[in-house]
């Protein structure tokens, strides 16, 4: 195990007299290349938690520490470099007036050659698969089209670790697929470690590990099997329900008796098919 990122006893609040902090006491170890998803209600502290990875709140109490650097005022920007974040809303993310503008944006804010820009734009572009797109205006893109371009303008500057902090949730399912699938085409290629706050289950289902927030605390942490088996809970960690579990709780309320452990889509159909329903 190869720790990327470690929070030790890390507490935040945005107003001295605020009687839930906004973290409280978090403590984890992520290692490279791992995928992370964060899950939990509404204000439960997941985007505060991710500003404070990369130094754009520091905590309170506790320390961070990213590759082997303490979270200081003096690394901050040593540490920026190593993550890239893609936020909620695609629209608020453009800056150029070209797909390939934008994705140079960062490059250009680094004094990085334009020779090598060129290169590293034209790179980007290819992994998420929008090279086609590189003339065209951001806004009359799709809104899972303007992910991967925010994604592709991340990749560029080749961070070790993507937060994607609700990314996926304006958009319907076609576009969520675009994003996952290009994630994890991206992290197939190279050892990135993948952070994403959602509440979306096919999302949190890709990760290695999910930790689940409540009231700025770590509540639980677990794989996606281990956290998913917990049904109704779920809806309480701030996730939908998987479409087997709904059809798991409809059926044992007609007295039939089911599997505890989580059914993927597939487990289902094959247990139904074997079960004794089919008599
Ligand atoms: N800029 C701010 N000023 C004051 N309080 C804030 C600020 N941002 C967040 N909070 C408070 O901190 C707590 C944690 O909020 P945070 O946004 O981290 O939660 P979240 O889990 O990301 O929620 P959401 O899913 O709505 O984004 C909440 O009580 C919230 O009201």
């Amino acid at each position: 195990m190869n720790p990327i990122i470690q929070l030790e006893h890390v507490s935040f609040n945005y107003q001295e007299d605020q009687t839930i902090l906004a973290l409280n006491d978090v403590s984890f170890t992520i290692n490279k290349g791992e995928w992370i998803a964060i899950i939990g209600h509404n204000g439960s502290g997941k985007s505060t938690l991710a500003k404070t990875i990369n130094g754009l709140i520091m905590p309170s109490e506790g320390e961070i520490t990213v590759d082997g650097l303490s979270l200081n005022e003096e690394n901050v920007w040593k540490i920026r470099e190593k993550i890239g974040m893609v936020f909620q809303n695609p629209d608020n993310q453009f800056v150029g007036s070209t797909v390939e503008d934008d994705v140079a944006f960062g490059l250009e804010n680094q004094g990085v050659p334009r020779s090598e820009m060129l290169v590293r734009v034209s790179e980007a572009l290819e992994k998420v698969r929008m090279s086609d797109f590189k003339t065209k205006e951001p806004a009359r893109l799709s809104g899972g089209q303007k992910q991967r371009v925010a994604i592709a303008g991340v990749v560029a500057l080749s961070p070790d670790v993507i937060i994607l902090d609700e990314a996926t949730s304006m958009l319907d399912p076609e576009g969520r697929m675009e994003v996952i699938s290009t994630i994890q085409k991206l992290k197939k290629e190279k050892e990135l470690t993948v952070i994403s706050i959602t509440h979306d289950i096919d999302e949190a289902a890709n990760a290695n590990r999910v930790l689940v927030m409540k009231a700025g605390q770590l509540v639980q942490e677990g794989t996606p099997e281990e956290i998913f088996s917990a049904g109704e809970q779920l809806v309480e960690m701030g996730l939908d329900l998987p479409f087997p579990e709904k059809l798991k709780i409809e059926l044992t309320k007609l007295g039939i008796n089911l599997p505890a452990e989580y059914m993927s889509e597939e487990g289902m159909v094959e247990w139904l098919w074997t079960s004794s329903l089919r008599k």
